[in-house]
């Protein structure tokens, strides 16, 4: 008798905003997978291993001048790389779904769109950092006036990146839905508005194509 050998993981992806409700999403998905049988990893960028989380420190901490947009995009994308390696592939290959909060599709909304360096040169450089590593499904989550939930949220103590001028923001999210139109294989835009329970059902039939 041969051994089968483990059918691959999907790699998912939330994406969107500040304060859109990524976390809770991440969570409340991975219980639905779960409920289908599915084993499902929950991780979350920057951060997802231990190096990877300590350049989180070194990137959200500290004064906004801290890093220029450069060694900003470029500690992003090392984390990344450390992420991808050491947590999101062998989940992958040991057949579980990982589900990360936030990931290549930030740097390029944040770093290459809203922060001036352009999106494609931060997508060379994530593509050096990951190779082939891009997500199976994208799923950026869309609110009208985004700031709220975060707002709410985060009282008067942003991080360094979140606490940028409300323009930046318009930009992250115009760059998110270019992102969508761009690649409509890989992103889906997905209306975060409504109670937790119709954002999660939206997201499982933003995935149907891929479940088993
Ligand atoms: N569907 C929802 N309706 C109302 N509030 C929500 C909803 N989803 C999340 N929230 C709240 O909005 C805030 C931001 O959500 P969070 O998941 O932390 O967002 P993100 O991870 O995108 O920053 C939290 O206080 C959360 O409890
Ligand atoms: C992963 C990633 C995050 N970021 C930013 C977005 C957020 O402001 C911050 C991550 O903080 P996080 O706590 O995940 O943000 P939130 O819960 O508000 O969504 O880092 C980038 O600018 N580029 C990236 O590649």
């Amino acid at each position: 008798m041969t051994a089968q050998a483990t059918p691959r993981g999907k790699f998912i992806s939330l994406e969107g905003g500040e304060g859109v409700g990524k976390s809770t999403q991440v969570r409340a998905l991975a219980q639905a997978l779960r409920e289908r049988g599915l084993e499902v990893v929950e991780t979350r960028e920057p951060g997802g291993s231990e190096g990877a989380e300590r350049i989180r420190d070194l990137l959200l901490q500290g004064a906004e001048d801290r890093w220029n947009a450069r060694a900003e995009a470029l500690l992003f994308a090392a984390a990344r790389a450390d992420h991808v390696v050491k947590t999101i592939e062998p989940a992958l290959a040991a057949g579980a779904w990982v589900l990360c909060d936030r990931f290549v599709d930030s740097s390029l909304a944040y770093q290459g769109g809203a922060g001036g360096l352009g999106v494609a040169e931060v997508r060379a450089i994530n593509a050096f950092a990951i190779g082939n590593g891009f997500p199976d499904r994208t799923l950026i989550l869309l609110l009208p006036d985004g700031n709220e939930r975060a707002a709410a949220r985060d009282r008067d103590r942003p991080d360094r990146i979140g606490g940028r001028p409300a323009d930046y923001h318009q930009a992250v999210d115009r760059a998110f839905r270019e992102i969508a139109a761009a690649e409509p294989e890989r992103v889906t835009l997905v209306d975060a508005t409504g109670t937790l329970e119709a954002v999660t059902a939206r997201l499982v039939a933003a995935l149907a194509d891929l479940l088993p």
